[in-house]
């Protein structure tokens, strides 16, 4: 696990994009096609636009949300819109690599079946085998929440690849806690002091890991977490522009 403390939101996000951007190119290189899934939230959107102003070779790209609200992709609070506001209909994306979790469905659960057929076909996986994405994007709550796995909810124990997330009575689709675990990297972005003291119980070395779900995220690949000086600044790391 790397941890990095920087400075400030901005350099939160310059990191965030070079990283980021490393790790697309060494995918392509490696394997011809990058899989990046998404976090949704507010952190993330300079970092997406910070991503649609680089020269990349956009059709080798293929970018996946990590979770959604379980409302219609016009919707103001669905994660697709942001992320195409911001980065995708920037860009020479093509259509057919954006794959956005259904949110149509009268039933959720239909909703996120559908999407792990969906993963399973284009990673040509069987039932049971998990993808490993290039890189998943994170954010944390300051309920130390990620993605849509909430603080004691069932979608915390789900051992799929998708399944229905809940916060309080609000509906998301979810990427599961072994899906996200299998990712080559995992990169947490996290900006503010509102998200200190969820910090301090995922860093913990005694904290409830249904408490603070992002602790459950302990990948196979890379785990990073970026944080800014607001967040990080009470953690024993090496800040980034001393290290
Ligand atoms: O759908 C979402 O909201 C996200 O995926 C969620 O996990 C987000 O990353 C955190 O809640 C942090 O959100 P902020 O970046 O807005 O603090």
């Amino acid at each position: 696990m790397k941890i990095e403390v920087l400075s400030d939101k901005s350099a939160l996000i310059e990191r965030s994009l070079h990283l980021t951007v490393t790790k697309m190119t060494t995918a392509i290189a490696e394997r011809g096609v990058c899989t990046i899934a998404l976090s949704g939230g507010s952190t993330p959107k300079p970092l997406y636009e910070a991503i649609a102003a680089q020269q990349l070779p956009w059709e080798k790209i293929h970018v996946f949300w990590g979770d959604e609200r379980y409302v219609p992709p016009n919707d103001l609070n669905s994660n697709q819109l942001m992320a195409r506001q911001a980065w995708l209909d920037r860009v020479n994306l093509p259509e057919e690599n954006i794959h956005p979790i259904p949110t149509d469905e009268v039933e959720p659960t239909v909703a996120a079946s559908k999407y792990e057929e969906h993963l399973q076909t284009f990673f040509q996986i069987s039932s049971g085998e998990f993808p490993r994405f290039d890189i998943i994007l994170l954010g944390m709550g300051d309920d130390g929440h990620t993605a849509s796995l909430f603080p004691h909810t069932e979608a915390l124990q789900a051992r799929g690849l998708i399944t229905v997330g809940n916060k309080q009575d609000e509906l998301r689709i979810t990427f599961t806690v072994p899906l996200i675990n299998h990712a080559r990297c995992v990169m947490f972005v996290v900006a503010g002091a509102d998200k200190k003291s969820a910090l301090a119980q995922v860093f913990a070395t005694d904290a409830d890991d249904f408490s603070y779900p992002s602790r459950l995220i302990q990948p196979q690949g890379e785990l990073w977490w970026l944080l800014d000086r607001d967040a990080g600044e009470e953690l024993q790391v090496s800040t980034a522009a001393e290290s």
